[in-house]
């Protein structure tokens, strides 16, 4: 290592995943320390070195976990001065990111969820320097809670006074579909984003995906993090400054005793991660940044979505939660009594556990008995069972007692919360506990939103 190389890869230092409040706003060129000039480069590590992002973290589809910190080990390499030319580009991209609004977009399979930080803590300084453009943009997003037609803030998820990349503020939940990403597009540059210099924080395969139209569209630039780092540093974030995220279920499947209890996370680890977006993705989580993807099940929340609008010729999400609220499975389902008249014993298996999913479909007469509603609720059913069957397997493999479960599948949908919280603590004899946070689907957004503070502290 020469005079001017300094060993500072981020997996070399300790394990932080940091609150933007650990960075102050006073000592670096750009008035925040930590986007110094050496903040491109360690973009690029964070992003997978100069081939490019890094891929998620498993070994192909449902293949074997890759230990994440082996991946970044490889990159570690010695720090070296950029040079002048490498400098002035780290320095625009720093004014890029620095500049306000900032955003954190998780583009997925089928939600995109943005997360808009409004800055509180605006000095009259910065109050008469900001461009109309943008306090009109705060103003929209603010004070509205649709946005065109599919946008929507959630506004029971928001979060106060919160310190993000060193400034206080307020935390914006706000999702449409991935499908509507044009007419987001069209939007964003009515509001004049096209004019401000702005680079947005994004992860998702959409951050791939759409990187170009967003260039194209809205002159901006995409910074992109990879999902399930971003995940994992959400998650982390938002458990430390929400005491109330997560939860568990007492008694689950009392509809008297059922109750919500808070659960502390605040020593979370070993844990494991069981994310429901389209698909599904299973991280064993022992560290900030020490987590392996062992697995993922491509029955996830898109194929219930999709096959529940197949079955009954519902349109949205919301539509099919309703019908299954209202449905009844075991008219779909065949069960173990079905087959065996009442318990099969020898093996531990209750009469009324589903033998079959979808198992009574196969003959007219039942078929003619089914309502919408029915087969609603047994595709949940079928998809809820075999997303807790394989987090099950999974924690019993790794070890692990607590299964926490995020993902937007789990938004507005009980059924499915209280089923995996009694499949986690029946078939362990309640050695398991599934866990639930109450920003479900945002983690991803948030994590990426605080990106740089995970690798500058
Ligand atoms: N308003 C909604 N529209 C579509 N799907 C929804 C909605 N709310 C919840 N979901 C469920 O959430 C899943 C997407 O979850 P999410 O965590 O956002 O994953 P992704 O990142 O793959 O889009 C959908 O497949 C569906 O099951
Ligand atoms: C490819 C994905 C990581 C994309 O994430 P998503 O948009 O579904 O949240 C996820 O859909 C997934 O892990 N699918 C399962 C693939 C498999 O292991 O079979």
């Amino acid at each position: 290592m020469g005079p001017h190389a300094t060993h500072r890869c981020k997996d070399c230092l300790s394990g932080r995943i940091m609150s933007g409040g650990q960075a102050g706003r006073s000592s670096s060129s750009s008035g925040f320390p930590g986007f110094g000039d050496d903040m491109a480069d360690m973009a690029q590590l964070h992003n997978g070195g100069p081939d490019g992002p890094q891929a998620p973290g498993g070994g192909g589809p449902s293949g074997p976990g890759r230990e994440v910190p082996f991946k970044r080990a490889k990159r570690c390499k010695p720090y070296e001065r950029p040079s002048s030319v490498s400098r002035n580009a780290a320095l625009d991209r720093e004014r890029q990111v620095m500049s306000m609004p900032w955003f954190g977009m998780d583009i997925g399979g089928t939600l995109a969820k943005l997360v808009y930080f409004e800055p509180k803590d605006i000095t009259p300084d910065e109050a008469n320097s900001e461009i109309e453009t943008l306090k009109n943009i705060r103003r929209y997003l603010t004070k509205n809670s649709a946005y065109g037609k599919t946008g929507h803030r959630d506004m029971h998820l928001q979060m106060d006074n919160v310190e993000v990349r060193g400034r206080k503020g307020t935390l914006h939940f706000i999702r449409f579909p991935t499908s509507e990403m044009g007419n987001f597009l069209e939007l964003a540059k009515s509001k004049g984003m096209a004019t401000l210099v702005t680079t947005v924080c994004a992860t998702g395969g959409g951050a791939f995906k759409f990187e170009d139209s967003f260039q194209r569209e809205v002159n901006m630039k995409l910074m992109k993090f990879d999902e399930l780092d971003s995940l994992i540093r959400g998650i982390l974030y938002i458990e430390t400054n929400n005491p109330t995220e997560c939860y568990y279920f007492a008694d689950p499947t009392s509809d008297d005793h059922c109750q919500k209890v808070p659960y502390d996370l605040s020593n979370p680890y070993p844990f494991l991660l069981v994310n429901i977006g389209s698909g599904v993705s299973v991280l064993a989580v022992h560290g900030p940044n020490k987590y392996k993807r062992i697995t993922g099940t491509s029955l996830g929340g898109g194929t219930f979505l999709g096959l529940c609008c197949l079955l009954t010729g519902c349109n949205t999400f919301e539509e099919a939660i309703e019908l299954a609220t209202g449905g009844d499975n075991t008219k779909v389902d065949k069960l173990v009594r079905d087959i065996y008249g009442g318990d099969y014993g020898k093996m531990g298996l209750p009469g009324d556990l589903v033998a079959s999913s979808f198992g009574q479909m196969n003959t007219k007469e039942r078929r003619a008995n089914v309502s919408r509603e029915d087969l609603a609720r047994a595709t949940l059913v079928t998809i809820t069972n075999n997303i807790g069957s394989i987090a099950r397997m999974c924690a019993s493999n790794e070890k692990i007692h607590n299964v926490v479960f995020v993902g937007n599948f789990l938004r507005v949908n009980p059924i499915s919360l209280k089923l995996l919280a009694h499949a986690m603590e029946y078939w362990s004899n309640g050695t398991l506990k599934a866990l639930f946070l109450e920003h479900e689907g945002y983690f991803g957004a948030v994590g990426c939103l605080l990106g740089f503070n995970g690798f500058l502290s």
